[in-house]
C-alpha cells in the first residue's frame, strides 16, 4: 500500500500482474493492467473536460502528488498544451488561490520562526537535494507579494527542470522563506496558510536567509540554488552576496535576460541588423531590465563596442519616467544607465519619439502599457522593430501579440512572457513564441548538476544566449518565431547544458576533468519518465 502512495514510486494501474504479485498489490488495484500510454490518454481525456486552466492545474497538481512518471510523460508529450497551466499564465492565479486549492504540501516551508533550527528542518527532507529553486514570495511574477503562496513558483520552476531538461525529481527541492506578507488582502483571508505577521526586513531578513543558505549547503553539498521572485530589494543583494562563494544565480535577473539576448539575436537575422547598432528601451528598470541590458552590454562589446557606448545603447524608463544622469534618488543597479546629457523624459511615448529605439523590452508588470500609439511610433520609427512584452502573467502583459502585429502592420518581431496564440493578419500567418527564462534556467541547471560546477557565471549564461539563439531556425524566423518550439525544449536544453559544462570545465570550475563527450556526460544524467 505504501508503494501507491509513493508518487516516485507509483505506477497505479500500470503495475504488472508479476509486479502486483511480488510487491504484495495483489487485491489493491482493479484487475486490468493499463499501459502508461493508455494512463496517459486518461490523464488527457479528463482534463480537456474541465472547464477552466485553475481546474486543470489542480488536476495536474494531484497527479504529480500521486505519480510522478506519469505526470511527467503527460507534461513531456504535450509541453504545449500543458506548460501553460502548471507554469505561466496559470500558476499566477493558482499562487493567488493557493490558500483555497492546497491539497498536500510540495516542498519546504520555512518560516521565520524556524530561526536558530533550519539545519535540523532541512534533514526532515526525505531525498538528497542537488537542485533547490527558492523564493521569498515577495514578487511572484508581476503580482507582487504574495508570502508563502508563492511555493507555486519554485513547484512549477521545478516541474520544468525535470520535464524540459530532465533533472530527476527527487533531486529538487522547491523552498519558500515564509517571512510573513505585507499583503493585507493575504492577511485577512481565511485560507492564507503562510505567517500571520509583516514582513521580516533589515537585518533579521539578512540573517534568517543567511541561516538558510548555510543550512541547505551544509545538508546538501554542492547544491545549485536558484533564487526566483525576490522582490528587487532583496535579489540584487543576495546575489551580489552569494554568487562569488556558493553555486547560485537569480532567474529573474540572469536567466531571463539569456532568454531576451537570444530573442534578440534571432529578431536580428530576421531584420539584417547587428546587436552593437540597436538603441533598446526598456520600459521598468529592475531586475529583469538591468539583468538583461548587462548582458547585452557584454555582447555588444564582444562585437567591438566601448562599454561607454554599449551603455549608452540601452536605456531604462522606471515608475519614474526616463533614468537619466543626475535625477534624484537613484542609486543600485540603474546608476549604469544614468546617461549625463540627457533631460529627464516623464512618459515612455516622449522617451521613444525623443530616443528613436530600434527596440522596446516590456518588464516592468504594467498591463497593456505598449498601446497602440506606442506600437504605431515604433512601426514609424522603424522597418521591423523589436517588440518585447515581456512581463507575466498575461494580465501584465505589456501588449497582446495580436496587438503587436496589428499596430505594426505585421512588421514587429515580437516576443511574450506568457503564451499567445498564433495571430492571423491580413492573410499572414504569426507564430510568437515566449520570451521567458523557461527556455534558460532548465539547461542551465542540468549543465551545473552534470558538471558538478562550483559557481553559476555571467559567462555561462551568455552561452545559454548563444546556444538558443543557434536552436532557432530559418522556418521558425519566417513565422515569426524567434525561440525554437516548446516540443523541441529537451534537445534544446541538452545544447545549452553541454554549452554551460563546457564554460564549467574551461574554467575550472567542475567537478572533475573534462569528459571526451560533454553532451554525452549531460544526455547520461537524465530523467526520462517512464516506469
Ligand atoms: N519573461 C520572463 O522570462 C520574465 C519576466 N519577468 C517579468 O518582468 C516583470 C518585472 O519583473 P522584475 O524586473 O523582476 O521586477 P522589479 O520589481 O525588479 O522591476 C520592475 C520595474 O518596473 C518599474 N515600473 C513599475 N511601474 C512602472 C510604470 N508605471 N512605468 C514604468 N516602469 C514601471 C519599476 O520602477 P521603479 O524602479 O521606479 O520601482 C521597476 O524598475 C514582472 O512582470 C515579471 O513577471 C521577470 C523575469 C522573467
Ligand atoms: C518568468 C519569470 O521568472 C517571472 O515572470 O518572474
Ligand atoms: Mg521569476
Amino acid at each position: 500500500m505504501a508503494l501507491l502512495r509513493d508518487p516516485l514510486l507509483n505506477k497505479g494501474t500500470a503495475f504488472t500482474e508479476s509486479e502486483r504479485a511480488a510487491l504484495g498489490l495483489r487485491g489493491l488495484l482493479p484487475p486490468c493492467v493499463l499501459t502508461m500510454e493508455t494512463q496517459a490518454q486518461r490523464v488527457l481525456t479528463n482534463l480537456r473536460t474541465l472547464p477552466t486552466d485553475l481546474e486543470k492545474y489542480v488536476a495536474l497538481n494531484a497527479l504529480h502528488d500521486r505519480n510522478e512518471a506519469l505526470f511527467f510523460r503527460v507534461v513531456v508529450d504535450n509541453i504545449d498544451e500543458i506548460q501553460p497551466i502548471i507554469y505561466t499564465p496559470t500558476v499566477g492565479l493558482a499562487c493567488q488561490k493557493y490558500g483555497l486549492i492546497f491539497q498536500r504540501p510540495r516542498g519546504m516551508f520555512i518560516s521565520s520562526r524556524d530561526r536558530g533550527q533550519i539545519a535540523e528542518l532541512l534533514k526532515n527532507w526525505p531525498y538528497q537535494a542537488k537542485l533547490i529553486v527558492v523564493t521569498d514570495g515577495e514578487r511572484i511574477l508581476g503580482l507582487g507579494d504574495l508570502g508563502a503562496n508563492g511555493m507555486g513558483i519554485p513547484v512549477g520552476k521545478l516541474s520544468l527542470y525535470s520535464a524540459c531538461a530532465g533533472v530527476h525529481p527527487e533531486a529538487c527541492l522547491p523552498v519558500v522563506l515564509d517571512v510573513g506578507t505585507n499583503n493585507d488582502e493575504l492577511l485577512n483571508d481565511p485560507y492564507y496558510l503562510g505567517l500571520r505577521e509583516r514582513r521580516l526586513t533589515g537585518e533579521a531578513y539578512d540573517s534568517f536567509v543567511d541561516e538558510f543558505m548555510q543550512a541547505a549547503r551544509k545538508t546538501f553539498p554542492g547544491v545549485l540554488i536558484q533564487f526566483e521572485d525576490f522582490a528587487n530589494h532583496s535579489a540584487f543583494k543576495l546575489l551580489h552576496k552569494y554568487r562569488d562563494e556558493a553555486c547560485v544565480f537569480n532567474d529573474d535577473i540572469q536567466g531571463t535576460a539569456a532568454v531576451a539576448l537570444a530573442g534578440l539575436f534571432s529578431a536580428l537575422r530576421v531584420n539584417g541588423g547587428k546587436l552593437k547598432d540597436q538603441k533598446i528601451l526598456f520600459l521598468g528598470a529592475g531586475e529583469a531590465a538591468t539583468g538583461i541590458a548587462d548582458l547585452v552590454v557584454s555582447a555588444m562589446m564582444a562585437e567591438g563596442v566601448s562599454e561607454a557606448d554599449a551603455l549608452r545603447r540601452n536605456w531604462l524608463v522606471d515608475s519614474r519616467g526616463l533614468v537619466v544622469g543626475g535625477r534624484q534618488g537613484l542609486h543600485g543597479h540603474k546608476l549604469r544607465y544614468a546617461h549625463a546629457d540627457q533631460a529627464p523624459i516623464a512618459d515612455f511615448l516622449t522617451a521613444i519619439r525623443t530616443l528613436k529605439p530600434t527596440a522596446i523590452i516590456g518588464v516592468a508588470a504594467v498591463g497593456g502599457a505598449f498601446t497602440p500609439e506606442v506600437l504605431k511610433t515604433m512601426a514609424e520609427l522603424n522597418e521591423q522593430p523589436i517588440v518585447f512584452a515581456l512581463s507575466n502573467p498575461t494580465s501584465k502583459a505589456e501588449c497582446s501579440a495580436e496587438d503587436a502585429y496589428r499596430y505594426t502592420e505585421g512588421r514587429a518581431l515580437f516576443a511574450c512572457g506568457s503564451p499567445y496564440d498564433p495571430v492571423t493578419l491580413n492573410g499572414r500567418s504569426f507564430v510568437p513564441r515566449q520570451g521567458n527564462n523557461s527556455y534558460i534556467f532548465p539547461g542551465v541547471g542540468l549543465g551545473v548538476i552534470a558538471s558538478g560546477s562550483k559557481l553559476v557565471t555571467d559567462e555561462m549564461f551568455m552561452a545559454a544566449a548563444h546556444t538558443l539563439a543557434d536552436c532557432v531556425g530559418k522556418d521558425d524566423l519566417a513565422q515569426g518565431s524567434l525561440y525554437p518550439s516548446l516540443p523541441r525544449i529537451r534537445e534544446v536544453s541538452v545544447r545549452i547544458a553541454a554549452a554551460v559544462a563546457d564554460v564549467a570545465f574551461q574554467r575550472g570550475l567542475a567537478d572533475g576533468p573534462a569528459p571526451n563527450d560533454v553532451k554525452a556526460l549531460v544526455q547520461s544524467q537524465m530523467y526520462e519518465p517512464h516506469y
